[in-house]
């Protein structure tokens, strides 16, 4: 990527500040309460912190999380290697019309091209998903992952961080469950036959920061994601009191979490999947992985009867996630005139 092509200019009004604000209002949550048994009054303030976070933010941090720090190291030394190579060898594992996985550096949100280069992976081989976004088509594909011969460790790198992901991902769930005032167990069904996957972004230095954007504004349509960033910084999330856009300041070994336009629905708007978007700049190339988990193809998501009654009627129509998720995919590939689905297409 050298001279900065006008596809990846952003429209005057989203384009980022180069001083900003630094957000020390997102909460650090400690997560070491749920990796020590028993005691119940413990996990009751983690779960109040939980709620608080999710309300007011939308977005927040974990420490003490129990992801081995080692299986973190070793995903982004893997990353480090295969972004490094030439883009013909890259180019071998990359995504096209039929394999959707792998390699790609045209992606576009809202319709403006990223400053960015992905790899993307799930983690159920195959992953069931609809064979189109056109509602009637009923057939069904697998997604099957594309590993690169190098690094040769990549595969194994990314399988062993895919459990680890899962695992945080359950119990995140369930915390957000119990903040939402239900049985820990509430959304454990819909991951069964899980779409989730994960995306190693790489940023390279980008000779005009101001005009272009490592991810534009957009909001997660799945249910929860856990984001590992690098020390070079660059997440910007819309701060909710005000709407102003808030540096995420890089916490050694933390992860950063938040709630997706899935558990907006589900939570019928308690909880707001929150609009965030990645700076760039031209002195340090960043890394960050996102682990977006979703529900199986089949889940019909809408608000959770038991978070809505006569005084809160459901504000959202069922959808397909599986229709909404290639719909997604599709025009994040290629640029089209329209755009792209929303959860506000299925409000009432
Ligand atoms: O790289 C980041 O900090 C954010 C990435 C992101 O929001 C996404 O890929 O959905
Ligand atoms: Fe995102």
């Amino acid at each position: 990527m050298g001279e900065v092509d006008p596809a990846f200019f952003q429209d005057p009004e989203h384009r980022p500040r180069i001083v900003f604000t630094e957000a020390e209002g997102i909460p650090l949550i400690d997560l070491s309460p749920i990796l020590a048994f028993g005691d119940v009054s413990v996990v009751e303030g983690l779960v109040s912190e939980i709620r608080k976070a999710c309300k007011e933010w939308g977005f927040f941090q974990v420490i003490n999380h129990g992801v081995p720090l080692e299986k973190r190291q070793r995903i982004e030394a893997a990353a480090r290697k295969f972004f490094a190579q030439s883009l013909e060898d890259k180019t071998k594992v990359r995504r096209n019309d039929k394999e959707v996985l792998g390699y790609y550096e045209t992606e576009h949100t809202k319709n403006v091209r990223d400053w960015k280069e992905v790899f993307d992976f799930t983690i159920e081989e195959p992953t069931f998903i609809p064979a189109s976004h056109e509602p009637d088509d009923k057939e069904v594909t697998g997604w099957i992952n594309q590993w690169p011969e190098y690094p040769p460790e990549t595969r194994e790198a990314c399988q062993e961080y895919a459990q680890e992901m899962v695992k945080l991902a359950c119990k995140l769930m369930e915390l957000v469950a119990q903040s939402l005032g239900l049985p820990a167990d509430s959304f454990r069904d819909f991951f069964k036959d899980q779409t989730s996957f994960i995306r190693l972004n790489h940023y390279p230095t980008c000779p005009a920061p101001e005009l272009a954007l490592g991810v534009g504004r957009h909001k997660d349509g799945g249910a929860l994601t856990i984001l590992a960033q690098d020390d070079v910084g660059g997440l910007e999330v819309k701060r909710k009191i005000d709407g102003e856009w808030v540096r995420v300041k890089p916490t050694p070994n933390a992860y950063i979490i938040n709630v997706g336009d899935i558990v907006q629905v589900w939570s019928n708007d308690e909880y707001e999947s929150v609009e965030h978007r990645a700076i760039v700049n031209s002195e340090r190339e960043r890394f960050s992985i996102p682990f977006f988990f979703n529900p199986a193809h089949y889940t019909m998501v809408k608000p959770l009867e038991e978070l809505t009654n006569e005084q809160n009627p459901a504000k959202y129509r069922a959808y397909s996630w599986g229709k909404f998720i290639t719909n997604r995919k599709r025009s994040n590939f290629q640029k089209l005139n329209v755009e792209n689905i929303q959860i506000y297409h299925f409000r009432i």
